[in-house]
This record gives C-alpha cells, structure tokens and sequence, in this order.
C-alpha cells in the first residue's frame, strides 16, 4: 500500500497556474502563469525558479526537439529561446476572433504541437460560449484545424499505443476521446469516456501514466481523479490543500513524481486566507505509478 504525500514545493502565487512539464535534461519543472504572461522553470536540484515574460497571455509551453521551448501565446504558436529571451512566431489562429487565445496544448507523439482556444474570460469559467477550436501545428509549421465550437479547450493526451487521443472542452463536463492516426494526425469517432460528477466540478488539465490511466486536474474541486477510460469508471481521488487546481504532469526520478498546477484568480480574500498555498505548484509522491515523458514538437 503506497502512500500518498502531498507537498507545496513552491509558493509561487501563480494567478493561473497551468501547462506543468517535466524536462529531464535539466531536471526542471516548466509551467506558465497564462495572465501573467509568464514562462517559469524550477529547477529541482537547486530549487530555484527563472522566468521569461512574453507580451500575451501565454497558455502552454512545451519541449522543442531542436532546443528551446514552443509555447501558445495569444492566438500564436511560438518557438521560445530561452537564453535570450526571445520568440518568433510560427503561425496564428483565430485571426477573426480578436477576443480570443489558446488554452491547453501538449504535442503529440509524433511531433506535433495540439493546442485549443477559448474567447478571453471575465472571470474563472465565465466567457463568451463555443468562440474555441482545436488546432495543431506541424513539424512544418502548418496548422491544421480539427473542430470548432468549443467553450474552454483544455486538456489533452494520447493513449500509450497513440491510437486514442483524449480531450476536454471543460464545460462539458466530460472526458471525450476520439480513435487517432498517428501518422496523418486525424483525429475520428468522439465520444465520452468520463462525465465528471458534481463535487469535481470543472475538468481541466490532464495527463496519462504508464498503466494507460487519465489523470484529471479538478478547477474548482481541489483534486486530481484518476481514471479507467476503458471501463469509464473513477479509480482514485487525490484532493490537494487549493481549490483551483487547473493541471498535473509527472516528473522526478524515472517520472514517479506528480506536479500539480492551480490558481489564485477567482479566490475571494477569505478563501486566500484559508488556502494560502493557492498559486503555489504541488508535488504529490507515493502515488505507486508512473508517467511517461513528454513528446518534444519536431519543428
Ligand atoms: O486553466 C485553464 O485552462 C483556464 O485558462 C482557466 O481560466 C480555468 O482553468 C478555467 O476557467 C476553468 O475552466
Ligand atoms: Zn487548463
């Protein structure tokens, strides 16, 4: 029997806290703050944290096979470089919807960057309804456009035999997963693998482990639940000491270590006064399953 153990490993006071992604070569921790325009990395042999501030909201950040970072800032696809600071832009979506920005985004395992919009909230979970679409950048920088519709496009990983990608547009409710070709990056046959119930309240960000389960962070509901998206049942309810908790990745040591997101924004002073820890990044341990490692974008 494992035990679990959840940790503030560091009080950052993220206003949105979001896009947690373990890089082994350094050892580190990324993640952004999205209105703070912030891309942060921790590093977890030093414990200290540099940040780059872009000039948008940014919504993800991920590994770039031929160094750096890529990350969705606004309505663009960025690479980042991280020693001087510098982005360029790889391509924009959106460009008729002056009121919006990506969201989640993760790449996928043959290089290719996914990553969803959403019109701009006015407050957590409150914002202009279906002004999203999915997109995904490839190796070439073109981007392809998978739907639209969509509320807050959250988030997204792929099945351990990359045949399944799974998706969460947040006001649904649901986990959704659709049947997916690896090679063409086409994504077929949505349905739901999860309906969260009410005390979870808002899905958010999400991650697989090893064993093939989905790991859901729980905005609203200060946990993160492990699922079965074969047999659609919940296996496990870790709940964390904030109520925004908005993503999770694994990393540490052979990926035996969670990292969990969440948010400030939205907390009234009395609940900040409760939960003083809210914005800070979590370390869950003792969980007895693995994660896997992030894909680096191939462009
Ligand atoms: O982190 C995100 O994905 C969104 O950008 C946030 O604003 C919240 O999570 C959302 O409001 C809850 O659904
Ligand atoms: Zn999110």
């Amino acid at each position: 029997m494992s035990s679990v153990k959840i940790e503030c490993i560091l009080p950052k006071n993220c206003r949105c806290g979001e896009s947690p992604v373990w890089e082994e070569t350094s050892d580190s921790l990324l993640f952004v703050d999205i209105p703070a325009k912030t891309v942060c990395r921790w590093d977890s042999l030093t414990k200290q944290v540099q940040q780059v501030t872009l000039d948008a909201p940014v919504s993800s950040v991920a590994l770039r096979q031929s160094g750096g970072y890529v990350a969705t800032v606004g309505t663009k696809f960025c690479a980042l470089n991280w020693e001087d600071q510098s982005t360029v832009v790889l391509a924009t979506v959106d460009k008729d919807k002056k009121n919006n920005r990506f969201n989640d985004g993760k790449v996928d395992p043959a290089g290719r960057y996914f990553a969803g919009t959403m019109a701009e909230e006015t407050a957590p979970a409150v914002l202009e309804r279906h002004q999203g679409s999915l997109y995904s950048l490839f190796a070439d920088h073109h981007v392809e456009k998978y739907f639209d519709q969509v509320d807050i496009s959250n988030g997204l990983d792929w099945s351990l035999d990359h045949k399944i990608f799974y998706y969460i547009d947040s006001l649904s409710y649901s986990v959704d997963a659709f049947d997916y070709d690896l090679q063409t990056g086409q994504i077929f046959n949505r349905r739901s693998v999860y309906k969260l119930e009410e005390e979870e309240q808002i899905p958010d960000g999400m991650c697989i482990d090893a064993e093939g389960k989905l790991w859901v962070a729980c905005y609203n509901g200060g946990r993160v639940i492990r699922l079965d998206p074969e047999t659609g049942k919940r296996l496990q309810t870790v709940k964390l000491p904030v109520d925004k908790t908005t993503s999770c990745c694994f990393g540490g040591k052979d990926y035996s270590e969670m990292y969990v997101t969440c948010a400030r924004d939205g907390m009234d002073p009395e609940g900040l006064l409760r939960q003083p820890e809210a914005g800070g990044i979590f370390k869950i341990t003792g969980l007895g399953v693995k994660g896997i490692c992030p894909y680096p974008y191939a462009g």
